[in-house]
């Protein structure tokens, strides 16, 4: 059994497992450019919010190297405008602006343009380890949460594939496999994308978790009929308020949760929030192109020219999330208090002193 992968520098290339082919095919693609990068996040190769994150790090890493400017203001201004041009690939998970704040603020120290280029992918290294480090910890303290329950829904995929490892909602399942904890998984399909189908599935598979997958519209009978104890998933981003921005489809399994009396779950890093962002009204919902929904792979399943609304998220409000598991630790109650407490963290200014 193992805990699969989507991203890794290998041999100084941005190498990543092109998850539109899984489960069907194990196919890795190497990112040589800034627009390899911008089209695979835009087209879902490479998803799941801290993987997008990760990937446009080393994005405006492998960028950067194709610069070669007279002056280090002019490397800088041209980093900037690859940032600008990175952060348009997708509008509503946060880490991907978040990594490229994140590297233009750590290139400004660049005295020559070389250590600029070094600069950059040092830190993209480091966002890459920093995640692994904490969707792990996120595992340890769902696990503790959902101590005594073992039929667990989630939706959409907040997996291994989706982070640098383990990922956030999936992480508490990965690690529970490799210590005999058992799990019954019910995984919502996730249309229009399917990444339930398609990834939590393979993912929970190659870890020897039990899944079991469902459409979405079961997702209110399951739980009464199968006893689902608990509901996991994962984030996108995270208002100062505790509203949460994830795939579409997550609002019906908060309202479920809250007429079954089950805990809903929302399980996501530090690098999820977004405090300057104060409800989720602010949050932008990305809307994708129709064949999304009017087309299964080629098939069309929806008359020629159907008019399709195809918001790729929803948000949760605050009073429907019992918990947001992080990495520093589990947020409860007044998230409007607590969010920045717990993650010792200002409105867009970072770390505490
Ligand atoms: C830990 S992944 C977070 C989040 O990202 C996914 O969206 P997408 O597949 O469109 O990138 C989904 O909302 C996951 O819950």
């Amino acid at each position: 059994m193992s805990i699969p992968l989507s991203i890794a520098w290998t041999d100084g290339q941005l190498v990543i497992l092109n998850q539109q082919k899984l489960p069907h095919e194990i196919d890795y693609l190497t990112l040589e450019t800034i627009e390899d990068v911008y089209e695979a996040i835009f087209t879902l190769k490479v998803r799941g919010a801290p993987a997008i994150g990760i990937a446009a790090a080393y994005g405006l890493a492998v960028a950067a190297r194709r610069h070669h400017t007279e002056t280090v203001e002019a490397f800088l201004e041209a980093v900037q405008t690859d940032a600008e041009y990175l952060g348009q690939s997708r509008p509503t998970a946060v880490n991907l602006v978040w990594a490229l704040e994140r590297l233009l603020e750590t290139v400004k120290k660049a005295e020559t343009a070389e250590a600029g280029k070094a600069l950059l992918l040092e830190e993209a290294k480091r966002i890459h380890q920093e995640d692994e480090a904490s969707c792990r910890q996120i595992g340890e303290y769902a696990l503790s949460l959902l101590e005594g329950q073992e039929r667990v829904m989630t939706i959409c995929n907040a997996g291994s594939i989706a982070t640098a490892k383990y990922g956030t909602a999936l992480a508490p399942f990965h690690l529970g496999s490799e210590r005999g904890r058992k799990f019954e998984v019910y995984a919502c399909e996730t249309r229009p994308v399917f990444q339930g189908a398609r990834l939590t599935v393979w993912e929970l598979q190659q870890s020897g978790v039990d899944v079991t997958l469902i459409t979405d519209s079961m997702a209110a009978h399951t739980i009464g009929a199968k006893g689902i104890e608990a509901i996991i998933v994962g984030a996108d981003r995270i208002a100062a308020n505790g509203d949460t921005a994830n795939k579409i489809g997550t609002l019906n399994l908060a309202i479920l949760a809250d007429a079954y009396g089950i805990p809903f779950y929302v399980a996501a890093p530090a690098s999820t929030f977004d405090l300057a962002t104060r409800s989720g009204e602010e949050i932008p919902i990305e809307e994708r192109k129709a064949e999304e929904i009017t087309h299964i792979g080629n098939q069309p399943v929806a008359p020629l020219g159907t008019k399709v609304f195809n918001p790729a998220f929803d948000v949760t409000p605050a009073h429907l999330i019992s918990a947001i598991i992080t990495e520093k630790g589990i947020i409860q109650g007044d998230f409007q208090r607590n969010i920045p407490e717990v993650l010792n963290l200002y409105a867009g200014k970072g770390e505490k002193s």
